[in-house]
């Protein structure tokens, strides 16, 4: 059995729930009515929209100075060499760290949609692509690229993760206020969150075949494994929401019709 397969077999099993909290939490709410968490959501996407756009905003103002792009020979968009860690940064560097640590956090604070998924018990939205994602990002990931290789091209991932997240949190926030969003701007994000796992897959196999240089293997591999597994994941939310659902309105019509 190859160690992709052990892994997988791990992460998918129920206990992996049970280890994070998750099927307590559930289980403890299946006795109680759906708290409501209408004003606690809003505050919640609003501070997600914000500090993703601030994000969005840092990042490519610090990396445009840091990297140099616009001055002659300046740095490339991709392939910028990791820092090692304990080295003086310069100004903009030590600036574009401080974003970059931002950013590991909110991870760990993105389990608050957990929280609002679980106490409106809604159990939908809790699916295994929810829980591998808030249970893998924070902790090795963000965490090993921030430990063993921060800097360099580490503003990419954080810039673009946080365009999408804009877009999302804007998303929740007009949903958690009760704006009926049409199918077509969910549809439109989750295409986003798509391109972005596609772009993530190109730079991480740009450091595994071409730039072998700038970052350690190990997060290089990690890199490649998150963006096969989201790209599948989100690919099968995809299917299963856009296009097996609106096949499904086109037979009931049919059906509805033929009556
Ligand atoms: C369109 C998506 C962004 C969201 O899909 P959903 O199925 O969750 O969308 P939905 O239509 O059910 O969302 C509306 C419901 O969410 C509630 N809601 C509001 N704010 C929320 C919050 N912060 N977290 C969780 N739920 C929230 C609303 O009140 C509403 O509840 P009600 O229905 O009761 O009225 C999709 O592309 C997606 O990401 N799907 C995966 C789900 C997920 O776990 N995403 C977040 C982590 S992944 C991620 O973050 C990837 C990345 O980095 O790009």
């Amino acid at each position: 059995m190859s160690l992709a397969t052990t892994a997988w077999d791990f992460l998918t099993e129920p206990h992996y729930h049970d280890i994070i909290g998750v099927n307590a939490s559930k289980q403890w709410m299946r006795r109680r009515k759906p708290v409501n968490v209408k004003s606690f959501s809003i505050l919640h996407n609003a501070v997600m929209f914000f500090a993703s756009l601030y994000m969005v905003i840092e990042t490519l103002r610090q990396a445009a100075e840091n990297i140099g792009w616009g001055r002659a020979g300046g740095g490339a968009m991709w392939g910028n060499v990791a820092e090692a860690p304990g080295k003086p940064f310069s100004k903009s560097g030590a600036r574009l760290a401080n974003v970059l640590y931002i950013h590991y956090l909110s991870k760990a604070y993105e389990f608050t949609d957990t929280l609002i998924m679980v106490l409106k018990k809604n159990e939908r939205q809790i699916s295994f692509l929810h829980i591998y994602h808030h249970a893998t990002t924070f902790f090795p990931c963000w965490w090993a690229v921030m430990n063993y290789a921060p800097g360099g091209d580490t503003y990419f991932t954080c810039c673009v993760n946080s365009s999408v997240h804009v877009a999302m949190y804007g998303y929740y926030l007009l949903s958690a206020a009760g704006v009926k969003v049409p199918k077509a701007v969910k549809k439109a994000i989750t295409s986003m969150q798509l391109v972005q796992f596609g772009l993530f897959f190109c730079h991480a196999l740009y450091g595994a075949l071409i730039a072998t240089h700038y970052r350690p293997r190990i997060i290089v591999a990690l890199c490649l494994w998150q963006a096969v597994v989201f790209a599948s994941l989100f690919g099968q939310f995809f299917w299963q929401n856009y296009v097996m659902q609106s096949k499904g309105i086109a037979s009931e019509n049919k059906a509805a019709k033929a009556a």
